[in-house]
């Protein structure tokens, strides 16, 4: 299959590609270029109901299927993703808009993601509690059944692998919806999933908007919900599952403090913290939102900012800029918009803050310095390449600033006295801190924010915990 040639994609169900119950298609487009790249099917109750129901059945299979296999399943389909990466690359960058070089690099990661969680399969142990000679008490731990996995549109195909791989080693099966603006690269992941051994069924992709998340997150034969995305929206999937009292990880926003302590490596800070905001055209939630830097270097972060900001040179994914459009149109507006809010507000505006002047979504890397803690540029996710800096004189100030808003996800202190960047970072109330980087994660790193950033971690051994329940035995031997 090439990119070229696919025009249609359906709903990937038990195995095999399916038609949208009401024969609807929406339309995913190029974001660099606004024109279409494919119809996809439209997801409704009917669609998510067939997705949970091939689930259900698989699971009796999976959840049997020896630990040992399943992740030998899981190494040959990192394996698959590994042969098809070419394909998935030019697919999502594509789709998404992201440089190829940065969305290859995200195929490669969803393998990583499998292959990670490959290793665990013969690993999930239980406990035993010691309740002397007459008893024998012990936990196993066992899977929930059907995963529901909402994801979405700034890194669609790693979150994807992110949550499908923990997932299916812990015996789980997966009905999977991408974001609407871009589903491709998912549903043939789950093609490409079930060219392995794996049992038709153990990975549904369903396609679709609101309807079908919502069908999703409110289905009572799903067992477990993990949703990344908006505040709103992870607060009414929350909603819904507390009506069957479904166990949910959600990861949501973020407006990440780094800060900048006087005797930082400037070439680090700069670096680190340009590729934190301008990095998949800062639609990240763990992205670089605020730089607090100390006045004593203010003057020169800004300088030497603005000209990293500047030097960035922008594109269609396919030729490989350092950044590619926005991915879709609300978020186009949404970032013009906080963009205007941020000049009422009267930051000063240092670099960019324009759309460019060219088809397709494209919004030039933006410096706002002078900015006030409390401004909502400063407050809000934006979730586009818009970097707010604020000066500080006392370090407990910065704590006190980074720490004054609703989010809790990332964080970053730049220092060469790395004893007085952890206590900073001791202080920083977020589910992770870096020191002296941005970006700091990896396949064994648990990610996840605290505040209304989200529950729960994803990756790592705590990413794992999150698709397993406890199961206890207690035996009379007495
Ligand atoms: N934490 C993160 O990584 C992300 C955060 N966001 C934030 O959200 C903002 C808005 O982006 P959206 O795409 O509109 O986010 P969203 O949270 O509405 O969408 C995320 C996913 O949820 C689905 N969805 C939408 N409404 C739903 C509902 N009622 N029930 C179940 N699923 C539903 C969407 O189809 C998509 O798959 C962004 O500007 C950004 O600030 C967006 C994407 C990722
Ligand atoms: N594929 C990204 C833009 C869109 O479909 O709206």
């Amino acid at each position: 299959m090439s990119t070229e040639q696919q025009r249609e994609y359906d709903h990937f169900i038990a195995g095999e590609y399916v038609s949208p119950a009401n024969d609807e298609y929406f339309r995913t487009i190029d974001p660099a270029t606004e024109k279409r790249i494919a119809d996809v099917a439209e997801g409704t109750s009917t669609d998510v109901d067939r997705a949970v129901e091939s689930a259900t059945n698989a699971f009796q299979t999976w959840r049997d299927t020896e630990p040992v296999e399943r992740g030998r399943v899981l190494h040959d389909i990192a394996s698959a993703i590994r042969n098809n990466e070419s394909e998935l690359a030019e697919l999502e960058s594509l789709d998404q808009g992201k440089p190829i070089s940065q969305a290859r690099s995200n195929v490669k990661t969803t393998a990583r993601y499998f292959e990670y969680y490959a290793g665990m399969a013969d690993k999930i142990e239980g406990k035993s509690i010691p309740k002397g000679a007459s008893n024998v008490d012990f936990t196993v731990r066992v899977p929930y059944g059907v995963s529901a996995q909402i994801t979405p549109w700034n890194f669609p195909i790693s979150l994807a692998g992110r949550g499908i791989a923990p997932a299916l080693v812990a015996g789980n099966t997966v009905v999977v919806k991408p974001a609407p603006t871009t589903p491709l690269s998912t549903l043939r992941l789950a093609e490409i999933a079930h060219s392995t051994a794996l049992p038709d069924g153990a990975v549904n992709a369903v396609a679709g908007g609101v309807e079908a998340g919502r069908s999703l997150s409110s289905h009572p034969d799903v067992d477990v919900l993990t949703f990344t995305g908006s505040i709103p929206t992870g607060k009414a999937v929350m909603e819904s599952a507390a009506q069957t009292i479904t166990p949910v990880t959600l990861e949501l926003g973020g407006k990440n403090p780094a800060i900048v302590l006087p005797d930082a490596d400037m070439d680090t800070a700069v670096s680190s913290i340009a590729n934190g905001i301008f990095h998949n055209g800062g639609q990240i939630c763990s992205a670089a939102d605020r730089a607090l830097v100390h006045e004593s270097v203010y003057d020169e972060f800004i300088d030497r900012i603005v000209e990293s900001a500047e030097s960035y040179e922008l594109g269609k994914g396919i030729d490989d800029p350092d950044m590619g459009p926005l991915n879709n149109t609300d978020q186009l507006e949404k970032t013009l918009e906080y963009i205007d809010i941020g000049k009422e507000e009267g930051a000063t505006l240092e670099t960019g803050g324009h759309e460019i002047d060219r088809d397709g979504y494209f919004v030039a890397p933006t410096v706002f310095s002078d900015v006030d803690h409390s401004m909502r540029i400063a407050q809000e996710e934006i979730f586009g390449p818009v970097l707010s800096i604020i000066p500080f004189s006392d370090v407990e100030d910065a704590i006190r600033i980074a720490n004054d808003t609703k989010y809790g996800l990332t964080g970053a202190v730049f220092s060469r006295d790395v004893t007085r960047a952890l206590s900073v970072a001791r202080d920083i109330e977020a589910g992770g801190v870096a020191v002296n980087e941005w970006f700091g994660g990896g396949m064994g790193t648990p990610f996840g924010g605290f505040k209304e950033s989200g529950i729960g971690r994803e990756g790592g051994s705590e990413g794992l915990d999150s698709y397993l329940q406890t199961k206890n035995f207690s035996i009379n031997i007495g």
